[in-house]
């Protein structure tokens, strides 16, 4: 398989911890390799937005997992587009607010409940055709152990909190601590998105740039799709990405 061939199954999965820069890395991969792009927070936070919206009490599991399995919630996956809809109601800011962030551990623990929302990214993986960058905590674990490449993308905590901090501006909290460690210590009691498994690629984008840290993973990619080793493996687009110098060797 190549992964320029616009034909061929390209399933790229990456998970990471709060603020690793899964969520901008994935899109801009998948622009490149003009792929869809799946933001799975986005679907535990909309859950979330949904219980919070419709009086769910958070700390009654079965509660919650009704809920789940009647979202009305609609997932687009353009990478230049977000479109996030519940009951047909945009819900694109309110799930980045302070509200949905500090409650979304409820539902992203509550195991039976990831079932459901697991089963539904599955699906919208198999309609992007195979094609698609999907990101997350455990990605690369239980959703698509298949998939054709597998990233853990990490950054130092330090890292992660400036970035965090700087993303948010005067709109960060000053709960900024709990709303990126302490929710991943919550969420890591159910996920491990902590230590890459077998086959999985760690990443580390501590001090990387956005870019460095895209092309790291297009590295990535090529090297684990160019399985002719042909020496034809370059940049999947004109966007001027460069590609890994082993590939360019005859
Ligand atoms: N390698 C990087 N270097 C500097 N900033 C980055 C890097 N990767 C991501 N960022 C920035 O950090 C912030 C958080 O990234 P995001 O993609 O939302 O992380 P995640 O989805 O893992 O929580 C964003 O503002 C993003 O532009
Ligand atoms: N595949 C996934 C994706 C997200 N989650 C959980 C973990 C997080 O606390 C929430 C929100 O995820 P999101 O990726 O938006 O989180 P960030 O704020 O970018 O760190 O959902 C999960 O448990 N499994």
């Amino acid at each position: 398989m190549n992964a320029r061939d616009v034909n061929a199954r390209l399933v790229i999965a990456i998970d990471g911890p709060s603020g690793s820069g899964k969520s901008s890395v994935s899109k801009e991969v998948a622009r490149r390799f003009g792929l869809a792009y799946l933001d799975t927070g986005a679907m535990y936070r909309a859950v979330t937005w949904w219980c919070l919206e419709s009086g769910v009490d958070l700390d009654d599991d079965a509660a919650v997992l009704v809920a789940t399995r009647s979202v009305p919630l609609e997932m687009g996956t353009d990478p230049d587009e977000e479109r996030i809809l519940v009951a047909g109601q945009d819900v694109r800011a309110a799930i980045r607010g302070d509200r949905v962030t500090d409650h979304v551990s409820a539902v992203s623990t509550t195991v039976p409940a990831r079932e459901i929302l697991v089963r539904m990214q599955r699906e919208i993986i198999h309609e992007s055709g195979n094609r698609i960058v999907a990101e997350g905590r455990d990605i690369t674990t239980v959703v698509a152990p298949d998939a054709d490449v597998r990233i853990l993308l990490t950054a130092s905590q330090a890292a992660r909190m400036a970035r965090r901090g700087r993303q948010l501006g005067a709109a960060a909290s000053s709960n900024l601590q709990a709303q990126v460690v302490g929710r991943d210590a919550k969420d890591s009691t159910v996920v491990n998105f902590t230590s890459a498994q077998d086959g999985v690629h760690l990443l580390d984008s501590s001090e990387l740039t956005m870019e460095q840290t895209v092309q790291g993973v297009i590295d990535l990619v090529i090297r684990d799709t160019d399985t002719a080793h042909d020496g034809a493996a370059e940049a999947p687009d004109d966007t001027g990405a460069a590609a890994p110098e082993e590939a360019r060797q005859p």
